[in-house]
Order: structure tokens, then sequence, then C-alpha cells
């Protein structure tokens, strides 16, 4: 059983320099404007994400809906261990795979069969075990013979085909994605959509952050609405889009 737990998670960043003198002026004057707040030392912080509880169990194909800066990134990226929280604790239980950059773990100077085993090394798996994902990844990326050129010659698209070949063969449990898939080709999407699909199926969760409604409800089953840091909505992915609209819609009429 996978699981991703959030207990009241803040991850917070200070910013040492870059704010304008009426911006302090203007968040040193309240405790908080937006999610810009000052810290104990009178420092102006960010807050990413700001007390956050989230559970997301087996079967859960969680959708982060928001408007540019609400935390989507920074919660992906804190379920994927590359944050560390300023606060709160996150439980996790199974093997977790993140797409959130085509270039995350590749080396650009290797080659795509090269990137295939260093990737595989890095999941703990040996190069002569990989071997066998390598015919695999070949056949679903179509890349040929690139797949003996280094990475760095490869168009965006490539990149990404490999990146997603390479991330999907060995079945995660957990799979935390952005919506730069989307960049890919038709041909790509519709086949990487069947290899998620099965994924889903094999493994147990996924968590895809987009500003897609069409993408988010065809791969997700349950949403949350992140704002300014803060989970102020979950739902189905249609009801949390619609709340998510309108409070957009609102915010723009104020
Ligand atoms: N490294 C950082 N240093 C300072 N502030 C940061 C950093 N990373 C993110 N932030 C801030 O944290 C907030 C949340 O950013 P995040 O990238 O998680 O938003 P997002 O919902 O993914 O946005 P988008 O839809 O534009 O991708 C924003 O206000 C952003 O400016």
């Amino acid at each position: 059983m996978s699981f991703l737990r959030l207990r009241n998670v803040s991850i917070h960043f200070p910013i040492y320099q870059g704010g304008s003198r009426s911006l302090k002026k203007t968040v040193l004057a309240s405790t908080s404007r937006g999610n810009l707040a000052r810290d104990a030392a009178e420092r102006i912080i960010v807050r990413a994400l700001d007390s956050v509880d989230l559970d997301i169990e087996s079967g859960d194909r969680l959708a982060l809906i928001g408007p540019n800066g609400s935390g989507k990134s920074t919660m992906l990226r804190t379920l994927a261990g590359i944050y560390e929280p300023t606060s709160g604790d996150l439980y996790a239980e199974g093997r977790i795979c993140s797409l959130l950059d085509s270039t995350v773990g590749m080396n650009p100077d290797a080659t795509g069969q090269e990137n295939i085993v260093l990737r595989g090394m890095y999941l703990g798996i040996h190069p002569a075990s990989m071997a066998q994902y390598v015919d695999e990844i070949a056949e679903f990326t179509e890349l040929g013979d690139y797949l003996e050129m280094p990475v760095r010659t490869y168009s965006a698209g490539m990149a990404i085909r490999l990146a997603f070949g390479i991330s999907t063969c060995i079945c995660p449990d957990i799979l935390l994605m952005d919506e730069w898939l989307a960049a890919g080709d038709t041909h790509f999407l519709d086949k990487a959509q069947r290899r998620l699909e099965s994924f889903v199926r094999e493994s147990s969760l996924l968590v895809l952050a987009s500003h897609s409604l069409p993408l988010l409800e065809k791969w997700c089953n349950h949403a949350v609405f992140l704002y300014q840091g803060r989970i102020v909505a979950q739902g189905t992915v249609k009801d949390v889009w619609q709340e998510y609209e309108e409070t957009v819609a609102a915010g723009r009429a104020a």
C-alpha cells in the first residue's frame, strides 16, 4: 500500500535580496500580504506552502489545480522529497518517480542508452539488469539511432519521450508529474496516455499539476485547489476547477 501524507507542512522561502523598499514597507506594515509575510528576523518570506494537510492513498489520481504561483510545483517537489518542509511532516510509503522536468536526472553529454542505465543505477538497479529495458524503451520512444547520440542533441520533444520512457519503464508506486509532458506531439501523447493508464492500474498513485482541464479530467479522479500556498478546496476535478475559475474571476473583479 502506497501513500503520501502531509501534516501541517509549510515551505517558506526567505527573500534575501531583490525586494523593493516599498514592498518591504507594505509587507512589514502588516503581518502578511498574499503569500508574502515576514519572519521572526523581519525578513520577507514567501509562504509557498502554508500549513498543508493532505492524504493521498492508493488508487488516488490527484489533480493539483491553482493559479500561477499558488504552490503546485512546490507541493510536487515536497512530495518528491526534493524540498524539506520548513515545518511539519511528510510521510511516504512506496517507490516515488517524479517527472517534474524532462532533464532532471539526465546527463546531457551521455547518450540516450547511457542515460537509461544511469537512471537505473540511481534507482538501485544493476546496469546488467537495466539492459533488458533498453529495447523496450527504444520501442516506446521510437528514438531509434538517436539513443546512441548525446541527449544534448535531442529536440525538446525527444528529450520528453526519453524521460517519460525511462521513468515509466520500471513501474513506480507513486508518480508525480508536472504538465511538461503535454509538450509532446499528439502521437506521443496518445502512447503516453495508454502507458500511464496501465501504470495507474498496476501501481497506485498519481499526482499531476496542470493548467489544462481536459488533461486533468482525463487522468485524475480527485482534485485539490491550491491558493496562496493553502488547500482551499478538494473534490472532483470538475467541481474544484469551477471553484478555481470563480476564485480567479472574483480576484480579477476585486
Ligand atoms: N526557489 C524559490 N525562491 C523563492 N520563492 C520561490 C521559489 N520557488 C517558488 N517560489 C515562490 O513560491 C510560490 C509558489 O511557487 P510555485 O512554483 O510552487 O507555484 P506554481 O503553482 O507551481 O506556479 P505555476 O503555475 O506558475 O507553475 C510563488 O510565490 C513563487 O514565487
